[in-house]
């Protein structure tokens, strides 16, 4: 035999069959009582199977020797409870072991030997006969009794240890092995030697296994061993478990791995040698190499680069994380254009691209001298408010030329989620930053002129109130550190000048309107209109449209045409329009002619844009009783409102009104009635007037689907009522506005300029205003009085006066 220790499973078996039968139940007589006893470490030997031992030490190996030859190989085997290395003694070593009978013994060199034999019965030490050189005890031998009949409960636990044991098998192939080796010993008659034989395969703590072998009672000893069987079981289970898990992830890395070859392997040979993932993030990196971000953003942006390197290239979130980052690198972190400082220039800019506007221009100026002293725009917001196409939005583009910053322009009408101000969170599918960070975005700076469109037409809706978020943004307090959702971290808007736009005010959220510089844009009379169409819509449309300057000219009297018959609006969007038009059809008349040059003049002007829309305002061509012209302010600039009222014979007089009235015009019509009522009532004027008590009497404001609201039309209604019950025709070149309370003193109404020049639109000539507007209108440009007679009326007797001139 060779000098290997033997671990061989078939010399085991040998032995076992060696020792099989020659001692398998021996009785108590046949045990030797005095025995050398070996210590063993590690676990106890349980009587029953068959296993080799290995011993170190000349004394042992001696003692052994002679135990074979002189006492039929039995020895005692006892758990040490010292270290291994340490040689025992007396006290270290368990006072209940295993009789041992050795069946052959190896020896290996003079210091160790291997023995091979198998477990036969527990023993107890009585004393101790010897101690040197190797320890000799009197033990009580204790085998196993023979054919005990279990009891149930006996049975039971046998039943539940060979239940749990087969669950093990399932779980552990290395143990089956074993438990195939030793099936053939288990005998449920002999539960004792059962329990032994399954004791001797546990790999349970030396202390548990110990407490095992010293279990006598047999009740005991089986729910010992069940519950260790079942801790065996548990930690086989947790096994397989961990093993099934690293092996799913190594198959998985293996695939991702292989995969992830097999891709750089094609794109190389695509020549786009670089992975993915590595050049994106290198090149995120190189973008925001320039950038002043403050140290928070740093530290975000750090930490999802580190995120963006674990990300699998393909898997969403590396997509969500990079586009992240790419929206910070884009973003002008402390990146400024210098503002210009000089306000000559700023003057120069304004004059070059507006004409007229004085008083806009002057304020605008005003403002941009205040900004260029205190060397910030924080806190200041500009609110541009007047009808379409005055030019609102090219004043503030005018702004930004001036100042020579960037400039940037949003709607907000109509947006109903504060989403779409202050972006959505990242978590969102499809997440984007909201329209303030694209801006900056867009502009590349971080003090843009930014210009919020139709601010009196923000909505709000269940999803959050865009108002409220606008109003964080336009908070000098608040917006130095702006928290987008998307971006999650705070920008500095505090340098961005907001310029807001709106057609009214009325509509526009109070807590905004108040923190906003509000400059009127009033709308333009025929004479503008035709200088802004002559100097700077023709030329820009010849332009466009790829005319020189000479090519298509239209005469000043054409252009005043157009705007009396085609353009009648407060600003000239609608004018330009109609010059494009015309430039169109020049551009046909010429390719066709062949003529090098087209005159468009008042005469042929109908041939490029048809037949009038508008005639005139006027609905009457002679003053009729019981018509009055009014002047209303609206969203579109000012208009002219006629007002009529009629009656019918009744014997039941009463009062009625319709056109879309507003709650307040209504009470006007109302107050209107009662006033002139009481005004004609009997007694009142000489002669009396009957008309009320005997006529159903109506007051309708045409145009009827056009809603309107106010209490400007009061005098209005009021003279209405009065010329229909008198008779007399009010003048037909006189048109008014002003509210009256019920004993007909006149009140001052809005929108004076408005209302003046649709008044010169509509071709009057005579004014009734309110004396308490008198300075409004002195204070009027020159060239917007021009031709207009005004009446003051503190009293409506004021107003019959000036309307039925004597
Ligand atoms: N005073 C002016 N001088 C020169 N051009 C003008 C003047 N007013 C308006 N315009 C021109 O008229 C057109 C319409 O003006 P703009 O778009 O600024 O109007 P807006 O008031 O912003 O209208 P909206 O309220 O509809 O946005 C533009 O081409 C603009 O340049």
């Amino acid at each position: 035999m060779s000098d290997e220790l033997i671990t061989d499973q078939h010399i085991i078996e040998e032995v076992m069959a060696e020792t099989e039968g020659k001692s398998l139940q021996p009785t108590e007589t046949f045990l030797p009582q005095h025995l050398t006893i070996l210590p063993i470490q590690q676990r106890p030997v349980f009587p029953g199977l068959g296993m080799p031992l290995a011993f170190k030490g000349k004394a042992l190996i001696n003692a052994i020797k002679k135990a074979v030859e002189e006492q039929d190989g039995y020895v005692g085997l006892s758990l040490s409870a010292g270290p291994a290395a340490k040689e025992p003694g007396d006290e270290d070593l368990s006072e209940i072991g295993t009789i041992f009978q050795i069946a052959r013994i190896q020896q290996h060199g003079p210091e160790l030997i291997q023995v091979m034999g198998r477990g036969i019965a527990r023993f107890t030490k009585k004393r101790a006969i010897l101690v040197k050189p190797v320890l000799r005890w009197e033990v009580t031998p204790y085998p196993e009794p023979e054919n005990v009949k279990p009891d149930q409960d006996l049975k039971a636990y046998m039943m539940a240890i060979s239940g749990e044991i087969k669950s093990l098998l399932q779980l552990n192939p290395l143990f089956k092995e074993q438990v195939n080796l030793v099936a053939s010993q288990l005998n449920y008659d002999a539960p004792g030697h059962t329990m032994d034989v399954i004791s001797n395969l546990l790999s349970s703590e030396t202390d548990a296994l110990q407490e095992l072998l010293e279990t006598f009672g047999l009740h005991e000893r089986a729910q010992l061993l069940l519950r260790l069987i079942k801790e065996e079981l548990q930690i086989a289970q947790i096994q397989k478990r961990i093993n099934q898990q690293i092996e799913e992830k190594v198959n998985k890395q293996q695939k991702e791995f292989f995969l992830r070859e097999q891709l750089k392997a094609i794109k190389k040979e695509l020549g786009l040698e670089k992975e993915e993932g590595e050049s994106e993030i290198e090149k995120l990196q190189k973008r925001l190499e320039g950038k002043h971000l403050p140290e928070e953003a740093r530290k975000t942006v750090e930490e999802e680069f580190e995120k963006l390197r674990t990300l699998n290239v393909q898997s969403p979130d590396f997509n969500v994380t990079r586009n992240y980052l790419e929206t910070i690198a884009s973003l002008p972190w402390g990146q400024y254009t210098e503002d210009s400082r000089d306000i000559r220039k700023a003057r120069k800019v304004l004059d070059a691209e507006h004409y007229g506007l004085e008083e806009v221009k002057a304020r605008i100026l005003e403002f941009l001298s205040t900004v260029i002293k205190r060397g910030t725009v924080s806190g200041s917001i500009i609110c541009l408010a007047g009808p379409p196409g005055v030019g609102k939005t090219s004043i503030g583009k005018s702004v930004a030329h001036a100042l020579g910053r960037e400039f940037y322009r949003f709607s907000v009408g109509g947006m109903r989620d504060e989403a779409e101000i202050k972006g959505h969170r990242r978590t969102y599918i499809g997440a984007m930053p909201g329209k303030l960070i694209q801006a900056l975005k867009r502009t590349g700076a971080s003090n843009p002129v930014i210009m919020l469109d139709e601010i009196d037409k923000i909505g709000s809706s269940f999803q959050g109130d865009p108002a409220s978020a606008l109003l964080e943004v336009l908070d000098p307090e608040q917006n130095g550190s702006f928290v987008d959702h998307y971006l999650d971290l705070p920008f500095d808007l505090s340098n961005v000048l907001f310029i807001t736009t709106a057609n009214q005010l009325e509509t526009i959220p109070a807590p905004l309107l108040d923190r906003m510089e509000v400059i009127r844009l009033a709308g333009y009379i025929t004479q503008e209109k035709v200088q802004i169409a002559k100097r700077y819509l023709l030329p820009k449309q010849l332009k466009e449209h790829g005319f020189a300057p000479k090519e298509v000219s239209i005469s000043e009297k054409a252009l005043e045409k157009m705007v009396n018959d085609y353009a009648r609006e407060a600003g000239v969007r609608n004018l330009e329009q109609q010059i494009k038009k015309v430039i169109r059809k020049a551009a046909l008349q010429l390719a066709e002619s062949g003529q090098a040059a087209l005159k468009v003049t008042k005469r042929n002007l109908e041939e490029f844009l048809g037949k009038p829309v508008f005639r005139s305002e006027r609905l009457y061509n002679k003053a009729t009783p019981g018509v009055a012209l009014g002047l209303a302010y609206t969203a579109m600039g000012g208009a002219t409102l006629y007002i009529e009222a009629n009656g019918i014979p009744s014997a039941s007089p009463g009062f009625k009104q319709t056109g879309q009235l507003g709650d307040v015009m209504k009470e006007s019509a109302v107050i209107a009635n009662t006033y002139i009522r009481s005004l004609l009532g009997e007694g009142r004027q000489e002669g009396g007037n009957s008309y009320f008590e005997s006529h159903q009497v109506h007051l309708h404001v045409p145009a009827g689907a056009t809603p309107k609201d106010g209490p400007s039309a009061g005098i209005t209604m009021a003279l209405a009522l009065y010329s229909l019950a008198t008779g007399q025709p009010v003048r037909d070149d006189i048109a008014m506005t002003g509210e009256l309370t019920l004993t007909g003193k006149v009140l001052p109404i809005g929108g004076v300029k408005e209302k003046a020049i649709a008044a010169r639109r509509a071709g009057i000539h005579h004014l009734i205003l309110p004396e308490d507007n008198r300075r409004d209108f002195e204070e009027l440009p020159a060239h917007i009085q021009e031709g207009i007679a005004v009446h003051y009326a503190d009293y409506f007797e004021d107003v019959l006066k000036a309307a039925f001139p004597a």
